[in-house]
């Protein structure tokens, strides 16, 4: 029997492909055997994989040959009882291991499969050689609540970048509201994620601050895959980057509400800089170490140069523990251990381009620049970090971009500006900042370590009166009558 093996993809019609030119002869009782070996594989593989579709279907079938149809009364009730009891008791693992894979198996057969010739021609993802048509191979696909990750293996001479151009027409294809193109698990692989339901239109709940948080994994905002998202502020220096009015504020809180324990137990310090005169940070007042928002000198109250010079010393002081800690810790450590005796001091600059861009004396302007090169070069490895917001990511307003090594980018308004704030190639994999709605403030794309493609993380919202609980009571004074003010 001529027999011809297929190296990858799919011909329409479900059976393997063959793109090879040249044939293998091959013996028939092997390819019996093969495709018997690769059906109990798979089998087995799905039984493993998916006990919460087997087991009660085992369960089913031995009552009906016991006993006949009327037999099976009894196990469906107990059946169906100990699912409800499990998903009220145990919501989390029935999610895990009943709801989810029942909700995979379903969409990838009466969507994926169903769908996905149209789909791949449409898209022009699929290929002709002479008269056949081959499609790229549907993988298994793992859903949670959300999100349909659909494991893709492409047909040689794909990219993963042919997904990403596609990726909106995938996502209208398949009645997805979005579609993200990642890399497979595989070589030759890529993963599409279909979003279903988007969960951060819903606004995000704040996250339980811990008494002594991991400063390397800060829960601070919700992915779109429903995980949470946890930011490294230890060795690391953090830039948001947003139009106004994109939640650049929630951002900065919500890392300040992750740290509150470490603010309370002083193994972490917060240095404020506030440069919009305070309007941002000022509630949160007592939360902080030091905190400069420009205030205009007494004498000359229209001398802006007064606080721009604030400004630059309260970098250079930032600069002066760095120097300190350089010559304490050098040949001992190389990444500062933060104790309540040396904490973790984490410089905030709410608006950077009123440091950069915008500054007017000239001396000031040389002497911010000085400090921040410094902070950004050299700060991280003794622990002094920055975390800067800024609404405009031209290059000019912001030379220092490629020293922080974690980027969020909010709502953006123009294109160009995703690949300035996360770097080349962001947008095309997948990072629309300059598509998200005006109504949705807090959604920002972040990219997370090791993985190429950025994420869709919402931050939650800190209102006014959870800053004023996190930071204590505020200063009560006593008025006539015993009455506080
Ligand atoms: N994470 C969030 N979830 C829901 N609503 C939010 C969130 N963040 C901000 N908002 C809403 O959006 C408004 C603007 O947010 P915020 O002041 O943080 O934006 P910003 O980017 O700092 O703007 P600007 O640069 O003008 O100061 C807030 O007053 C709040 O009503």
């Amino acid at each position: 029997m001529d027999a011809r093996i297929g190296i990858s993809g799919e011909k329409y019609g479900g059976r393997g492909l063959a793109l090879r030119p040249e044939s293998v002869k091959v013996p028939l009782w092997i390819v019996v055997a093969g495709l018997l070996g690769r059906w109990l594989t798979r089998s087995i593989t799905s039984i493993i994989r998916r006990p919460g579709i087997w087991l009660p279907a085992v369960l089913l079938v031995i009552p009906i040959r016991a006993t006949g149809p009327l037999g099976l009364f009894l196990p469906l009730f107990a059946l169906g009882s100990t699912l409800a009891g499990w998903a009220k008791l145990a919501p989390e693992s029935f999610r895990r291991v009943v709801a989810w894979p029942v909700r995979s198996t379903i969409r990838r057969t009466f969507v994926y499969r169903r769908m996905w010739q149209p789909a791949m021609v449409t898209c022009g993802l699929d290929a002709r050689v002479v008269d056949q048509q081959y499609l790229p191979q549907l993988g298994p696909v793992r859903s949670t609540g959300n999100v349909d990750r659909v494991q893709v293996r492409m047909l040689p001479g794909q990219i993963l970048e042919d997904y990403a151009e596609q990726a909106e027409r995938l996502a209208m294809t398949l009645d997805a509201v979005e579609c993200r193109v990642r890399t497979g698990q595989k070589h030759g692989q890529v993963e599409l994620w279909f979003l279903v339901n988007d969960p951060l239109r819903e606004m995000v709940p704040t996250f339980d601050a811990d008494e002594s948080p991991d400063l390397e994994a800060l829960p601070v905002a919700l992915r779109e895959d429903a995980k949470t998202y946890h930011l490294r502020l230890r060795g690391n220096h953090v830039l948001v980057v947003g139009a106004t009015g994109a939640g650049k504020g929630s951002v900065l809180w919500s890392l300040v509400w992750s740290l509150q324990g470490a603010l309370r137990a002083g193994s972490a310090h917060l240095w404020v800089l506030d440069p919009k005169g305070g309007m941002e940070f000022a509630a949160g007042a007592p939360l902080f170490e030091r905190y400069c928002y420009g205030d205009q000198d007494a004498e000359h109250p229209l001398e802006v140069r007064s606080y721009e010079l604030a400004f630059a010393r309260f970098l250079e002081a930032a600069v002066s523990v760095m120097r300190d800690r350089q010559s304490r810790l050098r040949g001992v450590t190389r990444l500062h251990e933060p104790t309540t005796d040396d904490p973790l001091i984490v410089v905030f600059v709410d608006e950077l381009a009123s440091l950069t861009a915008y500054v007017n004396d000239r001396d000031a302007k040389a002497r911010i620049k000085a400090a921040l090169s410094l902070l950004l070069s050299q700060g991280r490895a003794v622990g002094v970090v920055v975390v800067a917001a800024l609404q405009d990511p031209r290059k000019d307003v912001l030379p220092f971009r490629d020293l922080f090594p974690t980027r969020i980018a909010l709502r953006l308004t123009e294109p160009e500006q995703v690949d300035m704030t996360l770097g080349d190639g962001a947008r095309r994999r997948g990072a629309l900042c300059d598509r998200i709605s005006e109504g949705l403030p807090g959604i920002g794309y972040v990219v997370l370590d090791g993985v190429a493609e950025p994420v869709r993380v919402r931050f939650p919202f800190i209102s006014d009166d959870d800053i004023r609980l996190l930071a204590g009571p505020p200063n009560l004074r006593l008025i006539d009558g015993g009455d506080v003010a």
